[in-house]
């Protein structure tokens, strides 16, 4: 069996599609376009490309995108004003303050810092006690990205084995909790899981969010397994790699998603929708 693509192009242009009209809706009610915060510290070259291509999805559907580039030595007590600033702001209905930052401003205190109702990235405890609880209100993009992308597909992961590999607060754990409400039976696997293998060949399907290229090997794809590869990897050869072996998984799955041209499309798609929902929600 070769599995079937699900194709992150299609789907986030058509996510893209939704939110323009969505943006077009909001400006034929004589309402102004959303507006996204972006903050971007120091001169991390990766950071660069995607906080670049973010904006240019801004562009596309409407969006109005405001750049706050901040030089490697800015403060953490400088950070956090100009989050206060934007979170008393009218006309701002996004922030996003782009990650990794530099080691010395503390992640936790600048996400908590983001007035949960602006909080596009859905990162702030706030917005992940409303997944955990059922009331999703900022849902974090990569994981919301992956849903509308099985929903798309017309999968259906209610009773399904779901193995998530991975913890991390932006992507496992929301992941996790997306997959749980949709009633899968899920299993978060990490650095300490004992025989990996072994829970993936149980799988259903699998989320594979690990951060180490081909990690997942094609033998351990339970045969018609659907496969989620959230992994984003720059090889030497300059290349791009997801975490799953993807020609050897391809022969086993019945559905898997490229790296590039998967996750990482509907990731930036799903924060324009959530800049656009914040908006609806705000004014
Ligand atoms: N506050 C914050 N929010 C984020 O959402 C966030 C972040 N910080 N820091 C970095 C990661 C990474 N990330 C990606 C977004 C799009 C692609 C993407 O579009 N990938 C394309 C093209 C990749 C390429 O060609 O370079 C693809 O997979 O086909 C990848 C990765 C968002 N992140």
């Amino acid at each position: 069996m070769t599995a079937q693509l699900i194709d992150g192009k299609t789907i986030s242009a058509d996510l893209l599609d939704r939110v323009e009209n969505g943006v077009k809706i909001r400006l034929d009610a004589g309402k102004r376009a959303p507006c996204l915060a972006v903050i971007l510290v120091g001169n991390n070259p990766a950071s660069e490309v995607y906080v670049r291509n973010k904006k240019r999805s801004c562009e596309k559907v409407g969006i109005t995108s405001v750049a706050h580039d901040l030089p490697a030595t800015t403060t953490e007590a400088e950070l956090l004003a100009l989050i206060d600033q934007l979170n008393a702001r009218d006309d701002v209905d996004g922030i996003l303050v782009q990650l990794p930052l530099p080691e010395h401003i503390a992640s936790e205190t600048v996400i908590e810092r983001i007035a949960p109702h602006k909080d596009v990235d859905g990162f702030h405890p706030y917005n992940m006690g409303r997944l955990l609880v059922k009331m999703p209100l900022m849902r974090p993009c990569t994981p919301r990205g992956v849903m509308i992308m099985l929903e798309h597909t017309g999968i259906n992961v209610k009773g399904m084995n779901a193995v998530v590999i991975g913890q991390s607060n932006i992507v496992g754990r929301p992941m996790a909790l997306e997959l749980l409400m949709e009633r899968a039976t899920v299993t978060i696997c990490h650095s300490q899981t004992r025989d990996l293998p072994a829970r993936v060949r149980d799988a259903d399907l699998v989320v594979a969010a690990v951060g180490i290229p081909h990690f997942v090997k094609g033998d351990w794809i339970k045969p018609g397994a659907v496969v989620i590869d959230v992994g984003i990897n720059r090889l030497d050869n300059g290349k791009l790699a997801g975490d799953v072996d993807f020609d050897a998984a391809r022969e086993r799955a019945s559905w898997i998603t490229p790296v590039p041209g998967g996750v990482g499309l509907m990731t930036v798609a799903t924060l324009l929708q959530n800049t656009l929902d914040a908006a609806n929600r705000n004014a």
